[in-house]
């Protein structure tokens, strides 16, 4: 397809014109100017525009978000050209995963560049697509040609599609021809790869069930004709009725589904349903992926039927389980990243689907979640993990060092550069750089940065050569980058930039069910560097560390182990006083109890400091200058104890 033949989607005449003529003048090639869905409908019918411009208000009842489903569906990028700035509207348009947004009045430039940013971001994940089918192919065949039974051989599918299609559990069976017969088998993740087996037998016991129950159950599941995704709402109201699908839903919590129908060659349809416990799983690209993956699934399964002993052909319900649970069959790439909830696991399949790319990745997430942690597996999971792996913290450094930093000097490029400096971007050269807390980075930095990504060649200050430079980007922020950008403090180019693969990193509240795994660990790791024998943690501390809130996140929750190791007399840790049961009664405890809790008293007398500087930590005026510290050290005393930089906690 033409990428450079564009659809303008636009109801006024004039805006229209003046985009059309910047396009032409740039060389692009405008197919089409529609001022309604449904002639731009009829113009994509016609014309296929590589990249399509969309304003979001229309002549006619249909907006442009609505035409934007339709573009996700038939794989044809668009930009947002629009002089809306309601947040409702903006929120329901991102949610369409625009390639870019132009904001009216614009200027030529600020079209050129959305357009080219978006083409570059388009081709990567084309790129990223096309190997994606590439790497499944390779595995498929591997599953094919290996020993094992047929039940592995689809859990290996389904493993290898779990980075491109998460899930939580994965039932794969044939469409029932009788109310008699089931064929089902089903997979629910426990783990970064393991999984538990459900043959129909077990199913029975899980869920109580006689095998004609099943049979029936299944009878009622409705089979869609064509890939289908339901987000909570539409699976709320898909399985309204008892059915299989309502049976897997109770039983195994799950809150949004992926139904991926294949045709045999004789015409009898078999299926993958995905589901998954997040509510919104499933997303527009998911079609698109179920799409090129049917040939491939097609005749996977095609190999599956002619298996011995081959679930296709015989019932499943025949089927018992030998096995339960599947043993980790390679070392875990994630080890050392405690957890398990579906949360956690789905970076992990976001790591492993993007790590081995050089697609720019950016991770999301409050202070303490893991950010770094991840950001070091992504390198050391990719084809540059030998090379280099430089990390710069962004807001560590002072305004009048970041460029020196990156980018490097030469000598005598300005009073004080004694010698010549290799920045950090050429240290990176061939691996990776970590742009811990991006959203930090000013604006004239910003500006620099843009230019290397773009360009992949940097000047050092005061050089005159320009220097080449391969480098894979991995940015992390406990910002807002959308409030960022909306308030003018991040560059909207750069946003989109470094924003090809988002991450995001929840925050340990949302996922309470490592929180036990995490203070083990941690006990672990402390009882072993103080030579303490502290065998665990009691039900009743780790009940009450599930209802605190942990605003520093994994971090706080480290501390706060290492602390109670060190205080603890007992080979138990019985009692724990978590920070905000402490706030509130600190003046009023005896003095000797105070002594025990100077941590806490730091951390108020922090946020006393930096409430009075209204959260400003650097410069004149700033918390740090008030407790008579460096800022570094006061943003590091802030992350140990788990303060915010909006000073809450
Ligand atoms: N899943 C995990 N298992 C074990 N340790 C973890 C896990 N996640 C984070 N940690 C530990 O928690 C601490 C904070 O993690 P990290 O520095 O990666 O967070 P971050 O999100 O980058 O924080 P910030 O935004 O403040 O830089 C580190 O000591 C890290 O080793």
């Amino acid at each position: 397809m033409n990428r450079k033949k564009i659809l303008v989607v636009e109801d006024e005449f004039i805006i229209a014109d003046v985009l059309s003529n910047i396009l032409k003048t740039a060389g692009y090639d405008v197919c089409g100017i529609a001022d309604s869905v449904t002639e731009a409908l009829e113009m994509i019918d016609e014309f296929a525009p590589g990249f399509v411009l969309l304003d979001i208000y229309l002549k006619g009842k249909l907006t442009g978000i609505d035409l934007a489903h339709r573009l996700t569906e038939i794989n044809t990028p668009f930009i947002y050209i629009s002089a809306n700035s309601n947040q409702k509207v903006l929120e329901a348009a991102k949610v369409t995963n625009p390639y870019g947004f132009v904001i009216k009045p614009f200027r030529e430039k600020d079209v050129l560049i959305a357009l080219d940013i978006a083409m570059y971001r388009y081709e990567n994940q084309l790129e990223n697509g096309l190997r994606q089918i590439a790497v499944l192919q390779k595995k498929a065949a591997e599953i094919l040609a290996s020993t094992i039974g047929w039940e592995h051989k689809i859990l290996q599918i389904g493993k290898t599609l779990q980075p491109y299609i998460p899930f939580e559990f994965l039932s794969v069976g044939m469409k029932q021809e009788d109310t008699g017969s089931f064929y089902e088998i089903g997979f629910s993740r426990i783990g970064f790869d393991e999984y538990q087996l459900i043959g129909g037998t077990e199913l029975m016991i899980v869920t109580n069930h006689k095998q004609h129950e099943l049979a029936k159950l299944k009878a009622n599941d409705l089979t869609d004709l064509i890939a289908t995704w339901y987000d909570e709402n539409e699976l709320e109201v898909l399985l309204k009725k008892p059915s299989l699908k309502k049976l897997f839903a109770d039983t195994y919590n799950l809150k949004s589904h992926l139904s991926m129908p294949i045709s045999l060659s004789d015409g009898k349809v078999c299926y993958f349903n995905f589901y998954s416990r997040r509510p919104d799983a499933y997303q527009a690209d998911h079609l698109v992926l179920c799409n090129r993956l049917q040939l491939l699934l097609t005749s996977f399964m095609e190999s599956m039927r002619h298996a011995p002993n081959s679930p296709l052909i015989n019932k499943l319900s025949d089927y018992t389980p030998k096995q339960q649970v599947k043993a980790t069959e390679q070392p875990n790439p994630f080890s050392g990243i405690i957890g398990s909830s579906h949360l956690l696991l789905t970076v992990f399949d976001n790591v492993v689907q993007v790590s081995k790319s050089n697609s720019s990745v950016l991770i999301l997430g409050e202070s303490g979640t893991g950010k770094e942690k991840i950001a070091e597996r992504i390198h050391s999971l990719s084809l540059r993990k030998d090379k280099p792996f430089i990390r710069i913290n962004c807001a560590a450094l002072p305004t009048s060092l970041i460029d020196s930093e990156l980018f490097g000097h030469e000598k005598g490029a300005f009073t004080g550069a004694h010698e010549r400096k290799i920045g950090r971007f050429e240290q990176a050269h061939t691996g990776t750089i970590f742009l811990d807390e991006i959203g930090e980075l000013p604006l004239e930095s910003q500006s620099k940065l843009l230019r290397v990504l773009q360009e992949k060649e940097i000047e050092r200050i005061g050089g005159r050569v320009t220097i080449k430079t391969d480098v894979r980007i991995i940015a992390a922020t406990n910002r807002n980058l959308d409030k960022e950008v909306a308030e003018g403090r991040f560059r909207l180019d750069l946003f989109y930039r470094i924003n090809v693969f988002p991450i995001l990193m929840p925050p340990l509240r949302e996922r309470k069910e490592d929180i036990a795994d995490l203070a083990r660990h941690f006990l672990n790791i402390y009882a072993r560097k103080t030579g303490k024998t502290v065998r665990g943690i009691s039900p009743q501390v780790l009940e009450s560390m599930k209802r605190y809130h942990w605003p520093g996140n994994i971090r706080e929750l480290e501390n706060l182990i290492e602390r109670n190791v060190l205080l603890t007399r007992d080979d138990m840790i019985n009692s724990m006083v978590l920070p905000t049961q402490l706030e509130q009664p600190i003046a009023v405890m005896p003095a000797e109890t105070v002594v025990t809790t100077m941590i806490e008293g730091e951390r108020a007398h922090i946020l006393a400091a930096l409430k009075k500087c209204n959260g400003k930590i650097w410069g004149e005026g700033g918390a740090a200058g008030l407790l008579n510290i460096p800022p570094t050290t006061l943003n590091s005393k802030m992350k140990k104890l788990g303060i915010r930089k909006d000073f809450g906690t």
